[in-house]
C-alpha cells in the first residue's frame, strides 16, 4: 500500500464505483463501434458538450475547497478570494497566449492534458488499489506518461482526420489556417514513429511495474486498464471517446478522490446515501460551475472568429477546458504531494 492509500471502507466503495462499472461503459461503447455503428459528428460534439454539466466541468469546480480539505484546514472566504484571483490570473494568462499563438497553445493544451490525465490516473491507482509498483519513482513517472498519453496519442494513430479537424476548428477560432505548422504531426511517418514509441513505452512500463512489485492486484488493474484504454481509443472516434472518458473516467475518479477527503461526503458514501452524496458534491460544485459557464460565454464572444456551428461551440469549450485545466492541474499537483501520491 502506498502512503496515501485511503481508509479501507471508503477505498472499497471508491474502487467499486470507479473500476468495473466504468470498464463496462467503455467496453460497451467500444463494442458497438467494432460492430460498425458510428454517431454523426454533431452527436459526438453534443456528447462532449454534455460534460459541461455531466461530471466534466463540475470535477474542477471543487478546486477552491480541495487543498484546505486535504490539509485539514478551514475554508475561509478570504482564502477562497485569494485562490480565485490566482486561479483566474493563471487561466487569463493562458487565454492571452491563445490569442497570441493559437497553434502553440493548442499543442500546449494536448501536452497539458497528457500530464494532467496521467497524474489523475496515477493518483487513482495509488489511492484506490495496492499499487505497490508505483512506489518506484521511475515506474510512477512512466505510468503518468503512459496513462496520460493514451487519450492524446492513440486517437492520433487511429483517427488522424478527426484529430486534424478538431485541431483546425479550435485553432481556426483564432486564426483560420493557423494550424499549418502542426501539419507534420499528422504525417504517416510521424504517426508510425509516435505509435511505435508509445507502444514500446506502454509495454516497457508495465513490464517494469511487474518487475519491481510482482503480480499484485494493483498492477493487474493497471495492466487491464491500460489495455482497455488502448482498445477504446483505437476503436471509438476521438470526439466521442474523449467525451465519454472525460466524464466517466477522469472526472469521476477525481470526484471520488475529493469525496474521500470530505467527511460529510465520505460518510454518505459508506452509508450508501446516494441522494445525500450527490447533494453534497452538487452544492459544492455549483457556484464555480456557474462561473465556468460564464467564462464559456465570454470566450465565445472574445475569440476573433465567432463559432458558427456545433463544432465551433465544441471548439470554444475545448479552449475553456484548456485555460481552466492549467490552474486545475496546479491544484492537483499540490494535492498529489499532500496525499503523498508522489
Ligand atoms: C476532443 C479531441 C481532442 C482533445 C481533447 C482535449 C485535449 C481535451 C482536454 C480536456 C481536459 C484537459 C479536461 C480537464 O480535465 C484531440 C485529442 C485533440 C483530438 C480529437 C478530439
Ligand atoms: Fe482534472
Amino acid at each position: 500500500m502506498t502512503d496515501g492509500a485511503l481508509a479501507s471502507p471508503v477505498r472499497d466503495r471508491v474502487a467499486a464505483g470507479t473500476f468495473r462499472p466504468v470498464w463496462i461503459v467503455l467496453a460497451a461503447v467500444g463494442s458497438v463501434h467494432l460492430l460498425g455503428v458510428r454517431l454523426p459528428t454533431t452527436a459526438q460534439y453534443g456528447l462532449l458538450l454534455g460534460t459541461v454539466l455531466l461530471l466534466g466541468l463540475p470535477h474542477g469546480a471543487l478546486d477552491h475547497l480541495t487543498l484546505p480539505r486535504a490539509r485539514d484546514e478551514p475554508v475561509t472566504l478570504r482564502g477562497i478570494g485569494i485562490f480565485s484571483v490566482a486561479y483566474l490570473a493563471v487561466a487569463g494568462a493562458y487565454g492571452i497566449a491563445w490569442l497570441v499563438a493559437p497553434a502553440a497553445s493548442f499543442a500546449g493544451f494536448v501536452l497539458l492534458t497528457w500530464f494532467h490525465w496521467g497524474q489523475g490516473d496515477r493518483a487513482h491507482l495509488a489511492l484506490a488499489t495496492d499499487a505497490a509498483h508505483l512506489e518506484d519513482p521511475w515506474v510512477s513517472r512512466l505510468t503518468l506518461l503512459v496513462r496520460g498519453g493514451l487519450p492524446m496519442v492513440v486517437p492520433l494513430l487511429a483517427f488522424p482526420e478527426q484529430y486534424r479537424s478538431v485541431t483546425t476548428t479550435v485553432v481556426g477560432l483564432f486564426d483560420p489556417g493557423g494550424g499549418h505548422w502542426l501539419a507534420p504531426a499528422f504525417d504517416p511517418s510521424t504517426r508510425i514513429a509516435v505509435g511505435v514509441g508509445f507502444g514500446l513505452a506502454t509495454v516497457g512500463t508495465l513490464l517494469a511495474g511487474h518487475y519491481v512489485a510482482g503480480d499484485r492486484r494493483g498492477w493487474r488493474i493497471d495492466a487491464v486498464e491500460t489495455g482497455l484504454l488502448w482498445a477504446f481509443f483505437a476503436t471509438v472516434p476521438p470526439i466521442l471517446a474523449i467525451g465519454v472518458y472525460f466524464a466517466v473516467w477522469h472526472s469521476l475518479r477525481h470526484l471520488a478522490r475529493l469525496v474521500a477527503i470530505d467527511e460529510t461526503a465520505s460518510t454518505a458514501l459508506t452509508e450508501g446515501a446516494t441522494g445525500r452524496l450527490l447533494a453534497r458534491v452538487g452544492t459544492g460544485a455549483l457556484p464555480m460551475t456557474v462561473g465556468a459557464l460564464a467564462l464559456f460565454g465570454a470566450i465565445a464572444v472574445v475569440v476573433p472568429n465567432e463559432p458558427g456551428s456545433l463544432a465551433g461551440v465544441g471548439g470554444v469549450y475545448l479552449v475553456l477546458l484548456a485555460v481552466l485545466t492549467l490552474p486545475h492541474a496546479g491544484v492537483v499537483t499540490v494535492l498529489d504531494r499532500v496525499q503523498r501520491v508522489v
